[in-house]
């Protein structure tokens, strides 16, 4: 794509992935992949088990360095960044329970997210003058998420669902302008699953979030998409609405014997 173009195109979209490619050995988990993800918008991935999801938001997010191709963001080519930088910027991941602090308190978890991203990488406050506003800023994302009640469990202690919506409390606290969840209804049951599923609406609403959501529950992902990217054995297969998406027939063929009835 020329600069021009690209320019032309920046003032909508706030990630975009161009020809993103990966290979493991002699396997191709991405295959020049093209994604768009324009500025507010609720983008899911959605494709058959092994179709590439994780293997894209890896290497949207640094964790994995992609063989071939750009992730550009906010208009930057941030493809060779380093993992932990991407957060400062703006692109956010949410937080997976083995990256939470077992032994420490709900709100200490996000205490210590807090205090670094707004004071520096170790979160240095020599005189200890700002503990109790990030302490204060901690509890609201808290409230946010519907764990303020639980403030002093240990993370450890918490139910799956919300150690979820811990992990998506902690990413918050970096202030994400793109905010990629991983499945966050996962092990849910259904009240669990639609409760995340208004949680997260309300995220996007009121901090103008940009989601990239990877989701397997349908219901979810047609309600609340505004656009949909079906992956499928590492190619895009189709980026559309949820109402074009459940029509396409290439979709169609990709779900046979799995996830058709439920498209
Ligand atoms: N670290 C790795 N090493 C080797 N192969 C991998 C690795 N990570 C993923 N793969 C392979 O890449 C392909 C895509 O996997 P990926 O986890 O991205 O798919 P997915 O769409 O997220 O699947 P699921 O819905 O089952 O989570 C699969 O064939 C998988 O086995």
């Amino acid at each position: 794509m020329s600069d021009t173009a690209r320019t032309a195109r920046s003032a909508d979209v706030v990630l975009e992935t161009e020809g993103l490619t990966k290979q493991f050995g002699g396997l191709t988990a991405l295959e020049h992949v093209d994604l768009a993800v324009e500025r507010g918008e609720l983008h899911a991935i959605i494709g058959p088990n092994g179709a590439g999801k994780t293997t894209l938001f890896n290497t949207i997010t640094g964790a994995l360095e992609p063989t071939a191709g750009t992730v550009w963001f906010d208009g930057e080519d941030v493809t060779e960044m380093a993992q932990e930088k991407r957060p400062h910027r703006g692109l956010a991941r949410s937080f997976q329970s083995n990256q939470l602090f077992a032994d420490l308190s709900v709100l200490e978890n996000v205490r210590i997210v807090v205090q670094t991203a707004r004071s520096g990488r170790f979160g240095l406050d020599l005189l200890g003058n700002g503990r109790a506003k990030y302490r204060e800023q901690a509890f609201e994302y808290l409230e946010r998420v519907g764990l303020d009640g639980v403030h002093t469990a240990l993370a450890k202690n918490l139910s799956h669902g919300d150690q979820r919506r811990l992990g998506i409390a902690i990413s918050l606290a970096t202030d994400p302008s793109v905010l990629l969840l991983d499945e966050p209804t996962s092990g849910m049951g259904p009240t669990e699953t639609q409760e995340t599923a208004e949680m997260i609406d309300e995220l996007r609403q009121d901090l103008d979030l940009t989601v990239l959501l990877i989701e397997h529950d349908m219901d979810i992902v047609l309600s609340m998409s505004d656009r949909i990217t079906v992956l499928n054995q590492g190619e895009v297969l189709a980026t559309d609405s949820p109402g074009a998406v459940q029509e396409n027939e290439d979709v169609q063929n990709a779900y046979l014997g799995g996830m058709r009835e439920e498209l």
